[in-house]
This record gives C-alpha cells, structure tokens and sequence, in this order.
C-alpha cells in the first residue's frame, strides 16, 4: 500500500499541512525541530493508535488546542482508501472511513499498515520489557487487529484485579472479595492466554526474518535470535514491582512446552499459577504472574543484546526487529494482507556509511518508503528519489523535487 495524501489539522507543530506523496522513495528534508518527525508520527499514529515518542495524547494535539485531525489517502491495490481520524483531548477519539459515519477508532486499526523506524528504536534492546511487549502487540494488532479487543479486555480485567488485589493489601480483603477474585481470575486466564497463545505464534514467525535481517545488516559472524519468556516460567519482569518473585511452581518449564499448549490449556496454566501465587499477590498488591510481565530476549550470539550488545550491535539489532515485522507482513501481504508503509524517522544519521547503505539497499524495493533527515547529505544513494522539502508550518512545493 501507499499513502497519496496527508492532511493534519492542529496536530503537532501544524494548524493546518497538506502533503501529497507517491509510491516509492520519498526524503522529507528540513532543519532539526521544524516538524519532519509530526508527520510521521501522525502516519505512524494512524496505523497504530500510538505514538512511538509519547505515552499519551496530550502532546499531539497543537498547544492550545482541543482536538487534532488526521487525514489519510491510502491506495492498496488500485483501490482507495480515506481515513480520518479525530483525536480529542477531553473524549473518545473517533475515525471514519471512506466519510462514513464515525466510528470508534479502534475499528480503523488494520487499514493503514507501516513500519517505522526510529531513534527510539533503542529502547527494543536496551529498554525495559514493556517496550518489546508493545512491539508485539503492535504488529500483532496490525496482522490480526480482533487483538486489539484482546488487549483491552486483558488491561481491563487487570486493572480491576488489581484494584481488589490493593485492597487485600490494606487488610480489608474479605472472604467476598476471594470469591469475586477467583473469577477475576477467570477472566484473566483466559485473556491472557488468548494474548500469550498469539505472541508464541507471532515470534516464531518473527524469529528466521530476525536472523536472516541481522545477517544481512551485519558481517554474519554472530547469529540473532528473539526467545519468548513467560511468568509461567517462573521468570519475572523486572519494572514495576521489582525482581525476587517467580510463580510457584514453574507451571512450565521451557517455551517450547508452551507453544505445544492449546488456549485453553495455557488458560489452565494460568489458573493454576494465580492460585499458587496468591498469598504472594496479596501481600504485593499487585498480579505478579500474565502477559502484561512477559518479555522477549533478544538473543546475540552467545549472550543477551541486553547489557552485552555494542552501541553499533544494538542498533542493527534494533533495525533487524524493525525489518523482521516487515518481512512478517509481506508475508501476510501474499495471502490477503498488504505491503506496508516503510517509514524510517532520523535514522540515517544514526548509522555508520556501512549500515546505511545495507539498510538503504534492503529497503529501497519497497513499495513506499518515506525517510526523513536533516542533512541530504545522511541518505545514502541507493535511496535516490523524491525530496520533499519541510519548511517552517508546512512543505514548500517550490524546493520538492
Ligand atoms: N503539541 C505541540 N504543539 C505545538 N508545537 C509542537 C507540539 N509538539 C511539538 N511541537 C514542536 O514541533 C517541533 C518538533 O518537530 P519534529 O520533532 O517533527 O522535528 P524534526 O523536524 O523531526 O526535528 P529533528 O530533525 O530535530 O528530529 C518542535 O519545534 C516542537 O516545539
């Protein structure tokens, strides 16, 4: 698929910007700050209904506005495609598509699909785990986005667990509130093991496209790899309410044995942990044990890329994980889904002469890349293409070529 037009309205830096694009390679030029980075962000939002730079929506709406506006042209197979997208500070935001009524805007997840890459990349390999479980869940909603009902459901059932798990802490927990947790807990299983069941699925296809992007960025002498790891494991994340805790008993040992697992069969694993790690969860005030505390390693070589990596290491691998989700959707892309959108924000000036002519080379074939970047000088040649110069509040068609 490619995006034919950009509108924003009070998004960002922008009261009002209009950008008509074209497959095939397109540089956005523009001094640092003036705004190159807004438009993507507001393309990458639209696929996503996130930001890769904010948690919240607050930042994208222009200071001292209200409401911002995101207006999309998407052409996918020769068919068109218009998708408008509402963000409000104070209520839902709404989307419509093709000017029909408005809908909610989880409804238009799945239309626009891109992979972008970004600086903040860096957080895959060196971040903490929530940063890999929303990697995950982002282009697990892209592939298949009935996940996004999944993921609400589990954050949903979690909070309100939590919330009684709280209680339980300050003493008050009573023999209704057991009752009422042990169908939160239910609940939980079964969306977490729905959650869990698709992200084995998805990094076992994730895991050939990694090796074989880290092989292709790098001399090939040390091999990448992505391994799931699971509370059921008995392995914990360590954000939030810091390590020491493991379920008990491992309900499961090694990942392989989870993936044999039938959703229903991870669900009763994940009673069974709930169960032993109550006392625990009580005294804590919180759920030790779900997806929400899962990570992915990033395997490389012998050793984590966590703590390990080298600055240079870590950015390919970074820019692997990126390439592999891509590779995952042209996979897609062959059976119905279709070729995303390539986005690479501020990369290139990230990277060494050698990465970014590997990078730039693997993909310059894609059916619409749009790459950002202060200096022209950063692109390397093999992305030789349209230039589309970003000038203080918009784009100065005069300069684009
Ligand atoms: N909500 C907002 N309202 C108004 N202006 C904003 C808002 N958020 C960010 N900005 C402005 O947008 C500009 C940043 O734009 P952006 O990040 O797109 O720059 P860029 O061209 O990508 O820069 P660089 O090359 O340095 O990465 C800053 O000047 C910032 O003050």
């Amino acid at each position: 698929m490619y995006l034919e037009k950009l509108s924003l309205t009070d998004f960002r830096s922008y009261a009002q910007v209009d950008l008509t694009l074209e497959p095939g390679v397109t540089v956005l030029v523009g001094y640092n700050g003036i705004g190159k980075t807004n438009l993507m962000e507001a393309i990458g939002y639209l696929a996503t209904l996130s930001s890769h730079r904010v948690s919240s929506d607050a930042p994208l709406l222009r200071f001292g506005t209200e409401r911002a506006l995101i207006r999309a042209k998407l052409v996918r197979g020769g068919q068109s495609t218009v998708l408008e997208l509402e963000i409000n500070g104070s209520r839902a935001n709404r989307g419509r598509i093709n000017r029909s009524n408005p809908v909610r805007a989880r409804d238009i997840l799945g239309i626009c699909q891109t992979v972008l890459f970004a600086p903040e990349d860096l957080a895959l390999v060196k971040g903490d785990p929530s940063n890999r479980r929303r990697f995950l869940d982002e282009l697990l909603v892209s592939l298949m986005p009935r996940h996004s009902a999944t993921r609400t459901d589990y954050d949903r059932v979690l909070k309100q667990r939590n919330a009684l798990l709280k209680s339980g802490r300050s003493g008050k927990f009573t023999a209704g509130h057991e009752a009422t947790l042990d169908v939160w807990d239910q609940h939980m299983a079964r969306a977490g093991a729905e959650l869990l069941y698709a992200r084995l699925e998805l990094v076992e296809r994730i895991r050939p496209h990694l090796k074989a992007a880290y092989a292709q960025l790098t001399d090939g002498s040390k091999e990448a790899d992505a391994i799931y790891r699971s509370t059921l494991q008995g392995i914990l994340d360590d954000d939030g309410a810091g390590a020491g805790y493991a379920a008990e008993p491992a309900a499961v040992e090694r990942v392989e044995d989870l993936r044999a697992l039938s959703v229903e069969e991870l669900t009763q694993r994940y009673v069974q942990a709930f169960a032993a790690s109550r006392r625990k969860e009580l005294e804590r005030g919180i759920s030790l044990v779900g997806p929400h505390r899962d990570d992915v390693e990033l395997i490389l070589g012998e050793a984590p890329a966590k703590g390990y990596a080298s600055h240079g290491e870590t950015w390919s691998m970074c820019l692997s994980l990126r390439l592999a989700s891509y590779y995952v959707m042209l996979d897609d892309a062959r059976t119905g889904g279709s070729a995303p959108i390539l986005i690479l924000d501020d990369v290139f000036a990230e990277l060494d002469v050698q990465r970014r002519r590997k990078l730039a080379a693997i993909v310059s074939g894609a059916e619409q890349v749009l790459v950002t970047a202060a200096v022209d000088a950063d692109i390397p040649d093999e992305l030789a293409g349209r230039r589309v110069k970003v000038v203080p509040g918009g784009i100065d068609e005069s300069e684009s070529r």
